[in-house]
């Protein structure tokens, strides 16, 4: 075996090199360091643009006949196969795999979250399904990382038929915090969960969820209102919105520009921050039929009725439950959670995407940002300041968990100190903090799912695997998460 052919061998958590492309490309030196310090072994690189996943994940969205929805997808691949043949004279059949022409449903994730796998080339920007809002283009790692929140089995060879912890008929209101959750990928994957929870059950008492969502950039928080919007979350369906039919008050969405680090917290204005609110968006798109542009006036209206909802709903200061005494200096002036996420801002080393970015930014002096992105991983005062600010967003989030909630941390950095060393930070200094293991029996066998370097975290390292077989593990980007939970009560062991 030639040196070359031996680098395209994959072994765990490595970076797949494929020997026919011309040009290789180096991280410097100390970014090639971290990655091979992280299972990464980055020795050669080629051109950006064979860095890349064989597969691109998507999520079916609930509010409209998944049948139907996949039936589409189907058509479209078809035609992506027909596109990418065309200068071939081979008939389609005979060059298309399976895998190609099918939406493959991912074998290892209950079948509750909707996840598919299309092939990498499938270029969602061009597809129907996307553009109408049918489908999310979300990594199949994240989705993980919710499966692990939300419930207690995460393995679709364990999963029973009802996988949620959640459904107690004398609880009037489940409640749910994501901390950073700008663009909303995550934030829309839990609030899907609980639609369908809530179109599904049989019991009269229906149950209340509320999912707030919260982020410091209000750039991206625009981005994240367009998006909420775009797969109806604030709608029961979109075709029964179009036909004048019933909007999922049920589930409620609520977005918040603000720091997570203090959000909540006594000096905490949540009339300021409350950005968005699902009823509000319900309450106007009855109004005026369908979505426009809002005038002058009726953004005065919005902020208005979004102020009036902060007022009943916000600054309510709590009540002096014996769970908050021995954990909380500083009191918390909303009610607290059930589930709580911090999907934490990092270096995004663990990504392809920004993999792929920094490589190119080595070799290309225009592009700065990811520069400064590689600087992020090099540069230890910049590391320790993103570590600093971890450790607050990790705190703030089990400020506001219920005792008896359940809490993810989870980064898309590889990097330990970001990540085990947070969270063990994090179980030292509190002491009703514990760990609750993240469990996926059947990946976690594969050499891309590993448990991290604290027992109970888990790791997703980059599959760039080629196992576009008959029956591919179908696993995705880099990835971690923790589970967290809180104790009940103001005696516990230590
Ligand atoms: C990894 S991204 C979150 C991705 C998101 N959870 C999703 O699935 O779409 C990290 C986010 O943290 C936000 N962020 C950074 N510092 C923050 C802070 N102090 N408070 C709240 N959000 C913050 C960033 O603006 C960024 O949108």
């Amino acid at each position: 075996m030639s040196d070359d052919a031996a680098a395209a061998n994959v072994v765990r958590g490595r970076i797949r090199f494929q020997d026919d492309q011309e040009m290789t490309m180096r991280l410097c030196p100390e970014l090639k360091q971290f990655y091979q310090d992280h299972s990464l072994d980055v020795s050669k690189l080629t051109t950006s643009s064979s860095l890349s996943s064989p597969w691109r994940f998507v999520r079916l969205n609930p509010r409209f006949d998944t049948t139907e929805t996949l039936e589409l997808l189907r058509k479209e691949l078809v035609d992506h196969v027909i596109d990418k043949n065309k200068n071939h004279t081979t008939t389609i059949a005979a060059t298309a795999t399976r895998t190609e022409q099918e939406p493959l449903a991912v074998p290892w994730l209950d079948s509750c979250w909707a996840f598919y796998a299309l092939p990498g080339s499938f270029s969602l920007a061009s597809s129907t399904c996307y553009r109408s809002g049918r489908i999310y283009g979300m990594d199949i790692s994240s989705g993980a990382g919710i499966a692990a929140l939300l419930t207690n089995v995460h393995d679709q060879k364990t999963a029973t038929t009802n996988t949620t912890t959640t459904s107690s008929d004398d609880k009037t209101e489940i409640r749910v915090l994501d901390l950073c959750t700008c663009p909303g990928l995550k934030l829309l994957t839990m609030a899907d969960y609980f639609y369908q929870m809530s179109a599904s059950t049989t019991s009269n008492k229906s149950t209340k969820v509320k999912v707030v969502g919260v982020d410091i950039n209000s750039s991206r928080m625009d981005k994240c209102k367009a998006i909420v919007q775009k797969y109806w979350v604030d709608s029961a369906s979109p075709h029964q919105s179009s036909a004048g039919g019933t909007a999922n008050n049920d589930v409620v969405v609520q977005l918040h520009l603000a720091d997570g680090t203090t959000f909540g917290g006594p000096a905490y204005d949540t009339e300021e921050s409350l950005v968005f609110d699902s009823r509000v968006a319900i309450e106007e798109r009855g109004e005026r039929g369908e979505r426009k542009r809002l005038n002058k006036s009726a953004r005065a209206r919005h902020r208005k009725r979004l102020r009036q909802i902060a007022n009943v709903e916000g600054m309510r200061p709590e009540t002096n439950g014996d769970d908050d005494t021995v954990t909380n200096t500083n009191p918390s002036f909303i009610e607290k959670f059930d589930y709580v996420l911090v999907d934490a801002e990092c270096s995004t080393d663990g990504s392809f995407k920004h993999i792929r970015e920094r490589i190119k930014a080595e070799h290309d002096s225009s592009t700065t940002v990811h520069q400064e992105e590689n600087r992020l991983l090099t540069d230890q005062a910049k590391l320790a300041d993103l570590v600093a600010l971890q450790k607050k967003l990790i705190e703030s989030g089990f400020r506001l968990l219920k005792p008896g909630g359940s809490m993810v941390y989870s980064t898309c950095s590889l990097s330990e100190e970001q990540n085990e060393k947070v969270v063990s930070w994090l179980l030292e200094t509190k002491k009703d903090a514990f760990l609750i293991p993240i469990h996926f029996p059947s990946i976690m066998q594969s050499e891309f799912v590993t448990e991290g370097t604290l027992k109970g975290t888990v790791r997703f390292y980059p599959n760039l695997v080629d196992d576009t077989t008959s029956e591919p593990t179908l696993l995705g980007d880099g990835f971690f998460a923790s589970k967290l939970g809180k104790c009940i009560g103001a005696s516990y062991e230590q």
